[in-house]
């Protein structure tokens, strides 16, 4: 059940217009990533962090890693122009075999039962996403024209972790870099290998800290949690 995760962080936040990296923003007066690596902190389960940072913000994580007692990064690596190429820096940077997750620093309110429950699927399977399913109705559409309905019921919206066997990720980006293919998450570099990817239902809280109306929701769900006592800093 061990298994060590790989975290981008080096993104810019240009969505968030925040004018600086989005996971410094505070919520409820401790930062993003903060929340985002405590839920590893905390689990005995996870072996190991390693974090893909932008250069720039360096000193600046390694201070906040000491002020709130995160001991679990192993390693450092620098992030690349796109999110894929940061999350190779972390693959490449994974000693040992075994089962590794890779999760967004932007995605605060993951849940330490669905990290096991992807964990036990990597396990078994190689490769697993969590995902909740489509609530709206997706189009396609061109020039603002729809061109298409898509069928709502095999719809998921894919989240992270993605929890997969390292050798799995590992070749996944190795082919991805031969061939100049850049997907938006993990899972579709391993779907073209190709090799099964399964998904593990998650929660619809499991938000992405994205456009500024995501800090709002961000904090309702930060209170309903302290409400619910799970959460003491
Ligand atoms: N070159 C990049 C781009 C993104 N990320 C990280 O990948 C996660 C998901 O990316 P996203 O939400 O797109 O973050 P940003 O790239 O910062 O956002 P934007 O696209 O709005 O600039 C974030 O934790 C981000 O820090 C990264 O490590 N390296
Ligand atoms: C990996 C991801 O979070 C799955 O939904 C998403 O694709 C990341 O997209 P971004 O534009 O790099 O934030």
């Amino acid at each position: 059940m061990a298994y060590q995760v790989v975290i981008p962080a080096a993104g810019q936040g240009k969505r968030m217009g925040a004018g600086r990296n989005k996971l410094f923003l505070p919520l409820d007066g401790i930062p993003v990533l903060i929340h985002t690596l405590k839920v590893f902190e905390e689990d005995g389960e996870c072996s190991g962090i390693i974090l893909a940072i932008h250069p720039d913000d360096e000193q600046a994580f390694k201070q906040l890693l000491m002020q709130y007692g995160i001991q679990k990064v192993t390693s450092f690596v620098y992030g690349g122009k796109e999110r894929q190429d940061s999350v190779y820096g972390g693959v490449k940077a994974l000693a040992v075999d075994g089962t590794v997750l890779v999760h967004d620093g932007a995605r605060p309110f993951i849940k330490q039962q669905t990290i096991h429950e992807l964990v036990k699927a990597a396990e078994k399977d190689g490769a697993a996403i969590a995902a909740v399913p489509v609530k709206d109705t997706i189009k396609k559409a061109e020039d603002l024209q729809v061109t298409e309905t898509i069928e709502r019921s095999s719809l998921w919206a894919v989240q992270t972790p993605q929890a997969f066997r390292i050798s799995v990720l590992r070749k996944a980006h190795e082919e991805a870099a031969k061939n100049d293919f850049v997907g938006t998450d993990d899972a579709s570099l391993v779907e073209r290998l190709p090799h099964k990817v399964v998904i593990i239902e998650g929660d619809y809280d499991n938000i992405k800290l994205t456009t500024p109306e995501d800090v709002y929701f961000a904090e309702a769900i930060l209170r309903k949690r302290q409400n619910q006592g799970r959460l003491s800093f």
